[in-house]
């Protein structure tokens, strides 16, 4: 302590014995130094070469979110015609929004024939009867598709004629596992839908519905997708009501031989409007009644299939409940 101070003094002397003892702020650097930085700028054409460096920066920036959604022929033509001073651009709305792409004109950024911007979909039981024909429809939309099947009723071959579509994948995977996709829609149609297939493995029935949209539906949070549900004219059950609005709640029971599919499709349904109330996801739900057509097995087993397939086989239509 004694040390300290002494110290002390005799730094406190020695402040004292310097001659101009006030506090001395760092000196300015020279003004001169200004107009000197002005100068080098304007040497050699400096100040030209920068700013036409930031015109191709900002010119490249501006087109690249555009071109990299193209594919390389049509990427080729948006470079072309937007060189040219085409007129014509195309806007998207926000994600959240109502999703309806508008079309705007403004002069010269992306050329006039784009359309709408390209979606990454995917679609959930995609190699199936409707599956494989909404996949058709997207593709034929100009959208990018990625189809995920494990194959249970699906068939590659309602797909095939696709496989060398560079805007189409294929994965093999069930739904009841969780996958990680970047995507702007799901169409989450996974799941058995005649009564033979859903009523072969009930327990995996009502666990493709439960945990297969729980799983397409955390994706949809994730990555802020719109999420489609295909539901069933199943969930009315027994209905009460003819013919049933969407408001009628059904009457559905909870412990026969089709619950795993009325009971299961219920579920998926509430799963979506949860998720929809609760984490704000964007939500359809389409309550598809009995449908037909081509890609529809013979021995599918639902009313439709059944008539043509004893009328085919022995000219008799039988009426029975399954
Ligand atoms: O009419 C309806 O109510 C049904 O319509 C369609 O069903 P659909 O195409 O007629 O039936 P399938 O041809 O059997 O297609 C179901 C697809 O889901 C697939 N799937 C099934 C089960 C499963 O666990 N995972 C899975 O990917 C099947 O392999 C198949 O590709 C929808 O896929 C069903 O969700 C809907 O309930």
């Amino acid at each position: 302590m004694k040390q300290l101070h002494k110290q002390a003094s005799v730094n406190y002397r020695r402040d004292e014995e310097m001659p101009g003892n006030q506090y001395s702020p760092k000196t300015l650097k020279h003004p001169r130094s200004l107009p000197r930085s002005i100068n080098y700028l304007f040497r050699e054409q400096r100040l030209l070469f920068v700013l036409v460096g930031v015109l191709i920066g900002s010119t490249f920036f501006i087109l690249q979110p555009t071109l990299s959604r193209l594919g390389p022929s049509e990427a080729r033509t948006a470079v072309t015609s937007s060189l040219s001073g085409s007129s014509s651009v195309v806007q998207s709305s926000n994600r959240g929004s109502s999703g309806i792409f508008q079309r705007r004109s403004v002069s010269g950024r992306v050329p006039a024939d784009l359309g709408r911007r390209r979606l990454r979909i995917v679609v959930t039981g995609g190699a199936g009867f409707v599956g494989s024909h909404l996949v058709d429809k997207l593709i034929a939309r100009g959208d990018e598709v990625i189809v995920i099947d494990n194959f249970f009723t699906g068939r590659k071959d309602n797909l095939v004629h696709l496989f060398g579509n560079p805007r189409f994948e294929l994965i093999r995977h069930d739904v009841v596992e969780p996958i990680l996709l970047e995507v702007d829609q799901i169409y989450h149609l996974a799941c058995p839908a005649s009564p033979v297939h859903y009523k072969y493995n009930p327990v995996k029935t009502i666990k493709t519905n439960v945990m297969g949209t729980l799983n397409m539906l955390g994706l949809a949070k994730r990555v802020g997708a719109r999420f489609l549900l295909t539901s069933t004219s199943e969930v009315y059950g027994d209905p009460l009501e003819h013919p049933q609005k969407e408001t009628y709640w059904g009457n559905v029971n909870p412990i026969g031989e089709r619950s795993c599919y009325d009971e299961g499709k219920r579920t998926a349904e509430t799963l979506t409007m949860d998720y929809h109330r609760g984490a704000g996801v964007e939500v359809r739900i389409a309550r598809i009644f009995n449908t037909y057509g081509p890609r529809m097995c013979l021995d599918d087993g639902r009313v439709v299939s059944n008539f043509v397939a004893q009328v085919w086989f022995s000219s008799l239509a039988h009426v029975t409940s399954i």
